[in-house]
């Protein structure tokens, strides 16, 4: 029996996946498992049941990722997932900051009860008037699930699109269409778009990536849009060069006290990823990975372990082991598996940066004495026997 917690709603389409294994529970702290869309779990305390946290979603900067993996709690997230909403949502963005769309809207709903509003929209209209997005270029900054889907659906609207991302993965490349543009260097990307749209994760590194440097570098009258994260783009610069008018428009999943009702500013409640079908693919995937996780042990879309599939569990039980990834670790474990008399039938250790995770099956069943012994060496993070 495992209880789960979760800390937003998660859509049903997931959750009735769980079976009646699974059971509700209101106190996080006894969860063997949470759930979670963008809940700020920093200043969490985590209970000494919680094997993994599962993120209905792709961005994981809401949690902690290292005292998470120091106190052996795997955190999964679910890439791609809902890829397709935040896609639909940006090429609205830009087709809202071409044409003053919203200000057009706003005009019209001032004149609800005026007779006269089709004569009088016809006289006000152009000031409303944009461009329009064929034959601009668009500039996509990381080419992942988002980025890459921006960047083809772009290219049917007519645009030249240009992709930057020193990291992008294989799977990524191959999907990229072929009239995209490699951009080298990020300031190419500056230098030469109309529209900047931003889809790479919170990092150290990547935070405040858009400032007044980046922004100087940039073409009068650039679109900037961010369906990322706030802390990817310098609030107060962003706000100057809207002001400055140098940035026509900033398009934003992300609404700051600082960006709100800034001329300029189009600011929507972080909706990107709020379509009935990504909170159900997000849900749905995160169950699943969950499932396998808490029942044979495998680790799929873990952003602080590795992942490891051994498939499902056979007679014997199958030990787990959440551990720091230095030298000697298999050894001992095998020692002592060895003194226990137990047989080992299937051994996997799979490493990711500081962690690694190693999966052994024996022919009997193992005791507690041996859990708390494994529990003892150091450097390991978590033990679990699943019988
Ligand atoms: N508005 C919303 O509701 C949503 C927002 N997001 C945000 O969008 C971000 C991206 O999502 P996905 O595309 O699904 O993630 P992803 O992990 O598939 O792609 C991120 C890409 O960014 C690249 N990257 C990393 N650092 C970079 C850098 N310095 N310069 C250029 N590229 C770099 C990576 O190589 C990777 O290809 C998430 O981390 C999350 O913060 C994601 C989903 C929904
Ligand atoms: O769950 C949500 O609505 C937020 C989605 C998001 O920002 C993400 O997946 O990174």
């Amino acid at each position: 029996m495992f209880k789960y917690h979760c800390l937003n709603p998660i859509s049903a389409v997931g959750m009735n996946k769980l079976d009646e294994n699974y059971v509700k529970t209101e106190n996080a702290d006894e969860a063997d498992v949470i759930l979670v869309r963008s809940a700020k779990m920093h200043e969490m305390e985590f209970g000494k049941n919680l094997k993994a946290i599962a993120r209905a979603g792709a961005g994981v900067n809401n949690i902690p990722l290292d005292k998470c993996a120091e106190e052996g709690i795997v955190v999964f997230n679910t890439p791609g997932a809902n890829a397709n909403g935040v896609k639909e949502l940006v090429i609205a963005g830009m087709l809202l900051a071409a044409r003053d769309v919203v200000g057009g809207i706003q005009w019209v709903q001032e004149f609800e009860e005026d007779g006269d509003i089709a004569k009088l929209a016809e006289k006000k209209k152009k000031a409303f008037a944009g461009t329009e997005l064929s034959g601009k270029k668009l500039g996509v900054i990381g080419l992942g699930a988002i980025g890459v889907l921006v960047a083809n659906v772009a290219t049917h609207l007519g645009m030249e699109v240009y992709g930057y991302d020193p990291y992008v993965s294989v799977d990524s490349a191959w999907r990229l269409s072929r009239s995209i543009h490699h951009a080298t260097t990020v300031d190419e990307i500056y230098k030469e778009c109309d529209y900047i749209t931003i889809h790479v994760p919170a990092l150290d590194s990547t935070k405040g990536m858009i400032d007044k440097n980046a922004i100087s570098l940039m073409k009068e009258g650039v679109v900037i849009l961010n369906f990322a994260r706030d802390v990817l783009v310098n609030q107060e610069d962003i706000v100057d060069a809207l002001v400055a008018g140098k940035v026509h428009r900033y398009v934003t999943d992300f609404p700051t006290k600082e960006i709100v009702g800034v001329k300029g500013a189009i600011v929507i409640p972080h909706l990107g990823a709020s379509t009935e079908e990504s909170e159900d693919n997000c849900a749905q995937m995160a169950v699943a990975e969950i499932r396998d996780f808490l029942e044979n042990g495998n680790i799929t879309h873990s952003v602080n372990y590795p992942d490891c599939n051994v498939g499902t569990k056979a007679d014997g039980d199958r030990i787990t082991i959440l551990h720091r990834n230095v030298p000697n670790m298999i050894g001992q474990f095998t020692t002592l598996l060895a003194q226990e008399n137990q047989n080992i039938a299937l051994m996997t250790n799979k490493s990711k940066k500081e962690y690694a995770y190693t999966v052994i099956d024996v022919d009997g069943s193992v005791s507690d004495e041996v859990v708390s012994k494994l529990e003892s060496i150091t450097d390991v993070l978590g033990v679990r026997v699943i019988k």
